[in-house]
């Protein structure tokens, strides 16, 4: 009966949304199939979003899936907790983080199941921003860390920038989230701390292919398919082994504020007892797995951008100066970046801001189920529809941002910029939806990187901090450039890959030249290397 439901539902569904514009199909079968399965789709959802205006529908088969790219729209369907459904594929992530079978952790869970009311109020405090500032120290010593490894490169070095940036990401998560210093920015090379580095990495990358080939898990005869296997059980044993070593630390302090004690305060809202232990390392491989490669990735595509644009790198490197925090050859050893300086840097604050635009690392956004029928767009959309928000095509529709395409941090200085109702924006749409109120118009989004709504990313002010003093602080000691194994802009361009997040299909290969004497630099960051011992074998006397 459910089957026919269901089968009898989709058919319906089928027939109602071939009212929709539909882009061109590659086939009756596959419809749109082949060119969602490539890995630039983003920019299909964007190009079709030009040609088919911000409300489509594509098909594959009997399925339909509604793109709806114009903003006022998009918060609509991102904000609204009761109508909609978070619609992903659950084993996918619970592949890697659920340690209990049919047990899904704060990612895949329903929005209005318990479970996840109870893990996101519980952990939003750890990123409120005074707790979040408390981290700021951990986030410098690791930059300092990662300055001090580059400066002791021989000049003309071609160093992986993406790699670098994740990196900094890990520690970062490990650091503030958990109070664990996993040191891979120790060394850019595997120095025995790159274990947990390379195991979301190569895990990642197997999710990904998972996503366009069901039957992946299941083709053992493949060599990386047997080791994705083994390192989603580590992944999972080392995230465990976490949740002992922080339980090990004895009693949790009233003022440890990191997401290890929030998680680990948490108490079943029936039986008043703590999570048990899988359930909490489900949990501590969430935060791990959302955060290091976003961020990693996020921050490395606004390096690129900023190289990409002198006068942009020009004026930051004016704003950074101005503040005191440009290494000069008058001034090679600066103060320490403080947390207040964020705030201050406002250029850097629009630079960052506009290369998430550009570049969003969830860039084929986020997908809800309609638990009843809607109208959006003026479009009549039956229950069980899947419609998704690609934020890649949000920021690149000309309805949302004025000349879409280009890099131009400078738009940021119209007040509000983030907002649909901003100046520069024309959205047509939105008297033609019955679901807007008012107060919904006035404060959508056209600025999702992190999404919107119950279900926006909670770590948000950790990425935040994370992404802008990474940039500031490498931009303070070094200028970069693009390594010509890139193959330039259009070679970047080609390598570009979709791969769960937006990301270098590459690497992000750079050289780079200190802003002055690395002696001098060396000298400012000796506690750092000394900290780290050894780097490439020599010490810091020896460098
Ligand atoms: C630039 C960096 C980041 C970006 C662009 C980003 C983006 C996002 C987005 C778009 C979502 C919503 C996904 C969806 O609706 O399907 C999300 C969710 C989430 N993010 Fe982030 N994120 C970043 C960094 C982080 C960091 C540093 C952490 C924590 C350490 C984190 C933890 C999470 C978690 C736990 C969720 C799930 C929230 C829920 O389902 O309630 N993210 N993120």
């Amino acid at each position: 009966m459910l089957w026919q439901l269901n089968f009898f539902g989709c058919i319906y569904r089928l027939l109602v949304l071939f009212r929709l514009p539909h882009p061109p199909e590659e086939g009756w079968i596959l419809g749109s199939a082949p060119t969602m399965l490539r890995k630039d789709h983003h920019r299909a959802l964007s190009a079709w979003a030009r040609q088919l205006g911000p409300v489509y529908a594509i098909r594959i088969a009997f399925w339909h899936l509604v793109v709806v790219v114009d903003a006022e729209l998009a918060n609509i369907i991102l904000g609204n907790q009761e109508g909609l459904n978070k619609a992903l594929e659950p084993d996918l992530s619970d592949t890697l983080l659920s340690h209990r079978r049919g047990h899904r952790t704060m990612f895949s869970a329903d929005t209005n199941s318990p479970y996840w009311r109870l893990i996101r109020k519980g952990t939003a405090p750890a990123f409120i921003t005074a707790n979040i500032k408390r981290g700021f120290p951990d986030v410098i010593a690791i930059l300092d860390r990662v300055v001090a490894n580059m400066a002791a490169l021989p000049s003309g070095t071609e160093l992986d920038m993406n790699n670098v940036t994740l990196r900094i990401a890990l520690d970062v998560t490990g650091m503030v989230g958990f109070a664990k210093d996993f040191r891979t920015c120790a060394s850019f090379k595997d120095s025995g701390t790159d274990e947990l580095f390379t195991i979301i990495q190569k895990t990642f990358r197997e999710l990904y292919c998972r996503t366009s080939n069901p039957a992946r898990p299941y083709m053992l005869w493949l060599s990386e398919v047997r080791e994705a296997r083994r390192l989603f059980r580590t992944f999972k044993s080392r995230m465990a082994e976490l949740v002992q070593e922080v339980k090990a630390r004895g009693e949790l302090a009233k003022d440890d504020v990191s997401i290890a004690a929030h998680l680990l305060r948490l108490r079943d809202p029936i039986s008043n007892e703590p999570l048990p232990d899988d359930l909490l390392a489900g949990e501590f491989g969430l935060f791990f797995s959302a955060g290091i490669e976003s961020a990693g990735n996020a921050i490395s595509w606004t390096l690129y951008l900023i190289q990409q644009h002198p006068a942009v790198e020009a004026k930051l490197a004016a704003e950074l100066d101005e503040a005191g925090l440009l290494v000069t050859a008058q001034r090679p050893l600066p103060r320490a970046m403080e947390y207040a300086d964020l705030g201050r840097l406002t250029y850097l604050n629009w630079v960052c801001k506009e290369a998430m635009r550009v570049r969003p690392v969830a860039a084929t956004g986020s997908t809800r189920y309609i638990k009843h029928d809607m109208t959006v767009g003026g479009y009549y959309l039956p229950k069980g529809t899947m419609v998704d928000v690609p934020f890649y095509a949000v920021h690149h529709h000309p309805e949302n941002w004025a000349d879409p395409d280009t890099f131009d941090p400078d738009r940021w200085a119209v007040q509000h910029a983030e907002l649909a109702s901003a100046k520069d924006s024309h959205s047509k749409l939105r008297e033609e939806s019955q679901d807007i109120t008012v107060d919904a118009q006035a404060a959508a989004k056209r600025f999702l990187p992190f999404s919107t709504g119950p279900r926006r990313c909670i770590g948000q002010s950790l990425a935040g901090i994370m992404h802008d003093a990474s940039v500031a602080q490498l931009l303070c000691h070094f200028s970069f450039q693009l390594a010509p194994r890139m193959g330039g802009p259009e070679g970047v361009d080609r390598q570009e890959i979709n791969r769960l997040t937006l990301q270098p299909g590459a690497g992000m290969w750079m050289t780079f030249k200190p802003r002055t004497d690395t002696k001098d630099t060396l000298e400012l960051l000796t506690p750092a290397l000394e900290e780290n011992g050894t780097m490439y074998g020599r010490t810091a006397k020896e460098l």
